[in-house]
């Protein structure tokens, strides 16, 4: 097959998988790693506040456009075809330099109809190749994902590709049970074990996986169709104060927090500014697993201000705020 660098083709990677199963994690594998190669990174995230950026490795050359105001596979898909054509632009012109294109969605998205931008949309169409969809799947919470949500299915039953993460955490029957799972759904794609996102790249990304005939048969609406279900019942909020916070305090209250709603919290994630601190805390958990590690220094003029995303189903709020508010330190 001709390369799509050949035919001047941009390569985008669709990199999808339900909320904490591991996407940023491999993301940021494919950015620290020697490819030589130049990415554009497309992230849209859960919630009006996004906190990736601050959990990203970045060099300064790399392009980071963050879709915050939305569901990158219903509302902002306009969006995402301005960023497209406006990156084109942009390197067209030798404004921005850049190879390929990964768009990071957000963990409850369809990837159907962000695939679907590069088949439906001329401009996009003649410009970027649909290189793969990517999918990781959380060893350790992807068969109760895999029962209770319609968006992981979507997200298995596109996938070229699939990366189960965090099998460090259950036993090999457990893996195997869910990878067979998996394989009845969806025996197309490739299967692999990922330990934080340690795959070779050459398994990632240029492997030409999206087949549209593939799709048209699991899914024959793909270019017609612009439906599609979302679980409304999955709720976020966003807590921002700018007081420093103590450690302690916080660690205690989203222990307990996790203790008690911890089925309920499918992703909650921050950044916190902890009193004497230099370094941003990078805090968060997918359901009962939490934890917590320095991220990069707060640059100095930047306003430090702590900023948590909690992402779940009947989540009492008002409790949350209170008992944050608390560890004000
Ligand atoms: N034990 C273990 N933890 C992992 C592995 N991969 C990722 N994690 C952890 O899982 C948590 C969620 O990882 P992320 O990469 O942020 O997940 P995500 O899919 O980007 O999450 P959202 O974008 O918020 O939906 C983090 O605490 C990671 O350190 C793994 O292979 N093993």
């Amino acid at each position: 097959m001709q390369p799509a660098a050949e035919k001047g083709l941009i390569p985008v990677t669709i990199l999808t998988g339900f909320l904490g199963a591991g996407k940023t994690t491999l993301l940021n594998r494919i950015l620290t790693e020697q490819h030589g190669e130049k990415i554009a990174v497309i992230e849209n995230e859960f919630g009006e506040s996004g906190v990736d950026n601050d959990i990203l490795v970045q060099d300064k050359e790399e392009q980071i456009i963050e879709m915050n105001n939305g569901c990158l596979c219903c509302t902002v898909r306009g969006d995402l075809v301005r960023i497209l054509k406006d990156l084109r632009r942009k390197k067209r012109g030798g404004e921005v330099k850049f190879d390929r294109v990964i768009i990071e969605t957000t963990g409850l998205a369809n990837p159907g109809p962000v695939a679907q931008t590069f088949f439906m949309d001329e401009d996009v169409h003649k410009d970027y190749l649909l290189d793969a969809i990517i999918t990781v799947v959380d060893a350790k919470h992807g068969q109760q994902t895999l029962d209770e949500h319609d968006e992981a299915r979507a997200q298995v039953g596109f996938a070229d590709r699939i990366l189960l993460s965090k099998t460090d955490l259950v036993a090999e029957d457990e893996t195997k049970a869910l990878m067979d799972r998996l394989r009845s759904m969806n025996p197309r794609a490739h299967q692999k074990k990922v330990h934080f996102g340690e795959a070779p790249i050459s398994e990632i990304l240029d492997i030409r996986g999206f087949n549209l005939n593939a799709i048209l048969e699991v899914s024959p609406e793909f270019l017609t169709s612009d439906h599609h279900e979302h679980d409304d019942d999955v709720k976020s909020f966003v807590w921002k104060d700018p007081r420093p916070l103590n450690m302690e305090k916080i660690e205690t209250f989203l222990s307990l927090m996790v203790q008690n709603y911890g089925e309920n919290l499918l992703r909650y994630k921050g950044v916190l500014n902890v009193k004497d601190e230099p370094k941003k805390m990078i805090f968060q958990g997918v359901h009962m697993l939490m934890g917590g590690t320095p991220g990069k220094p707060w640059e100095e003029g930047e306003t430090r201000e702590s900023v948590m995303v909690f992402i779940g189903k009947g989540i009492p709020r008002k409790l949350f705020e209170e008992g944050l508010a608390y560890c004000v330190a």
